[in-house]
């Protein structure tokens, strides 16, 4: 990164030169400053010659008035260093927001918004301001150890060493600084990750019963951020102390030298020169570089890295999700005999308000051990609240439902996951490996048994992509697919025998979605799918049309003739997509 930032001033060697000469004018101000009033006093009011001592104050007074040229050229050129920097940013970050969308079109890259919009005014905000800073700190010392020279060299020995010292003492907290601050950004933003991740997939979090498991890993998240924070505080302390090692230290060695100064042939005016110097120069400068060191330049440094980190060229493409090696074929399953139905909803009505409408109105269903069982309807029909019915997530105004001939009602969230496993549209992943996703729902589940659940969904050059189970997952680079796909393996390795898809398969292909859904339908339980293709629906056993005083129940054929709502949604499936689809893929 330095090596880069060197190469960019070389490039505009021009800009720098032009830049130096104009802060070469600001250092005489500031000798003149601290010069003329010592001269003044000097040569002037303390040797009875008030004239003199004016005509002194009225050279420093003009001095000050090339001060607003001055600043005029030293901003133009500012401009001409900064400007590039900000179009080469922006062409950056366009270059890798186009090259992202190519390699994962389904994908939304958020954070290129930020990068072309309030990461890259950072850098050219904090860029501007430590050069300006920095080249306004070099010239005001260079004018004031040159005006200390002129006046009286001896004047060097109280604020040479202690400027030195709080100097090199800054130089050596820079690099820590900045890895605290890095650290701190670093913690701040994988708890805004989790965050967010946590409050997308909250329904996946609850349907599974993983609270506890979440909130613990949420948990030490803002842990992690509050003991980053602490540490860059300490970092700010230390930068607080360097800034009185190198600022005021001088001018209290100036003061406490005074007498022995004096002895030494100083005369008064050349200590009100040096003070000068020291408190209306030296000291601003150096407060200001410190406040744009501390936190404009290592931000700076940060936000750099991220660009720096961001690929411009097309990323190698992650396969997509195919259909595994070989779906296993279906396992038997129990019709209703005399074990208790997997699934049995008993009037269940569920209303979201007091004067709303019911969603669910007086709704009977009984699902078999190992039946597969199809829920169409029209969009905002109520399937995604009969699903958080039947897993105990919403609990009906009437009704009631049992699981395995076990009540819902009343049930923990732990007592419910080994129930049943819902997977919604939004599926949860979170920063840690890839064997840790996969067995949320049973940290017991041993590696190769995980590996094979993934195998059989078609998740394997999913997981070869990642990097291998043990790599570590970040789940803002993952597509909306990749990260159903995860979910899917999860919830086939857990333990409960009831599964519920609603709509976790959306964001598959076709094919994936089958392969996904038919390891499913051979996995051991029962399993409800909320379809939103029309393969979806032909492959399971039954389905359970959802529409209002048109709900109906049967097997595909079945409802194909009796049913005007299904013959409606399925004409409608085939207009859309011939091959059954109703997009989303
Ligand atoms: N938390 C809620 N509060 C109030 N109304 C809700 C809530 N959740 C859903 N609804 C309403 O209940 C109705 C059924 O919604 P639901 O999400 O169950 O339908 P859906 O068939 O799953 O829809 P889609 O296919 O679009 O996902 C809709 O009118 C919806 O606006």
């Amino acid at each position: 990164m330095p090596g880069r930032g060197l190469r960019f001033l070389a490039d505009r060697r021009r800009a720098v030169l032009v830049l130096a000469a104009w802060s070469l004018l600001e250092s005489a101000q500031t000798f003149l400053t601290g010069y003329c009033l010592a001269r003044a006093l000097d040569a002037g009011f303390l040797a009875g010659r008030t004239t003199i001592g004016l005509a002194w104050l009225a050279v420093a007074a003009a001095a000050a008035f090339t001060a607003a040229p001055v600043v005029r050229g030293v901003f133009t050129q500012l401009a001409e260093l900064v400007e590039p920097l900000r179009d080469a940013l922006v062409h950056r970050a366009v270059s890798a927001a186009l090259h992202r969308a190519l390699a994962d079109p389904a994908g939304v890259d958020l954070k290129a918004v930020s990068r072309l919009t309030q990461q890259t005014e950072l850098v050219r905000d904090g860029f501007a301001g430590l050069v300006l800073t920095a080249r306004s700190f070099v010239f005001h010392s260079v004018g004031t150890v040159a005006g200390l020279l002129t006046l009286a060299p001896v004047l060097l020995v109280p604020v040479l060493p202690p400027l030195l010292l709080g100097l090199s003492l800054l130089l050596a907290a820079l690099r820590p600084m900045a890895r605290a601050q890095r650290v701190f950004l670093d913690a701040d933003e994988a708890l805004a990750d989790r965050a967010s991740g946590v409050a997308a997939g909250l329904r996946d979090v609850t349907a599974c019963g993983a609270g506890d498991e979440v909130g613990a890993r949420t948990g030490a998240a803002i842990d992690a951020a509050r003991r980053a924070s602490l540490h860059l505080a300490r970092w700010a302390a230390v930068r607080t102390l360097t800034l009185g090692a190198a600022g005021q230290l001088p001018v209290v060695a100036l003061l406490s030298l005074a007498p022995w100064l004096l002895r030494q042939g100083v005369t008064a005016g050349e200590l009100a020169g040096a003070f000068t110097f020291l408190v209306q120069s030296l000291l601003p400068a150096l407060h200001t570089l410190m406040a744009a060191l501390g936190t404009a330049g290592s931000r700076l440094l940060v936000v750099l890295e991220r660009f720096a980190r961001e690929p411009v060229e097309p990323r190698p493409q992650p396969p997509a999700a195919g259909p595994p090696a070989a779906p296993a074929g279906r396992v038997p399953r129990a019709r209703h005999g005399r074990t208790p139905p997997a699934v049995l909803a008993d009037g269940v009505s569920m209303r979201y308000g007091p004067t709303a409408l019911p969603v669910l109105d007086g709704l009977d269903l009984a699902v078999a051990q190992g039946e597969h069982l199809a829920v169409v309807g029209p969009s905002g029909i109520g399937k995604s609240t009969l699903t958080s019915v039947l897993a105990g997530l919403l609990a009906p105004d009437q009704g009631a439902v049992w699981l395995g001939g076990t009540p819902v009602a009343g049930r923990t969230a732990r007592e419910l996951a080994r129930l049943r496993v819902l997977i919604p549209q939004e599926a949860y992943v979170f920063t840690g490996t890839v064997l840790d996703n996969l067995r949320l729902l049973d940290p017991a589940a041993p590696p190769d048994r995980l590996l094979r659940a993934a195998a059989l969904l078609g998740a394997a050059p999913l997981l070869a992509a990642l990097g291998g189970p043990d790599a570590v997952l970040d789940p803002a680079a993952l597509s909306q697919g990749q990260r159903q796909l995860l979910a899917l393996c999860r919830a086939y390795v857990s333990p409960a025998p009831l599964v519920i898809l609603d709509e976790a398969t959306c964001h598959l292909d076709p094919a994936a979605e089958a392969s996904a859904e038919s390891a499913f339908a051979a996995r051991p339980g029962t399993l409800i799918v909320v379809a939103h293709r029309l393969s979806s629906a032909r492959r399971a056993d039954r389905v359970l049309v959802l529409d209002g005083p048109r709900t109906a129940l049967g097997t595909h054929d079945d409802l194909l003739r009796r049913s005007a709502a299904y013959r409606e949604m399925t004409g409608y499936w085939s207009a859309v997509r011939p091959g059954g689809g109703k997009g989303g893929a």
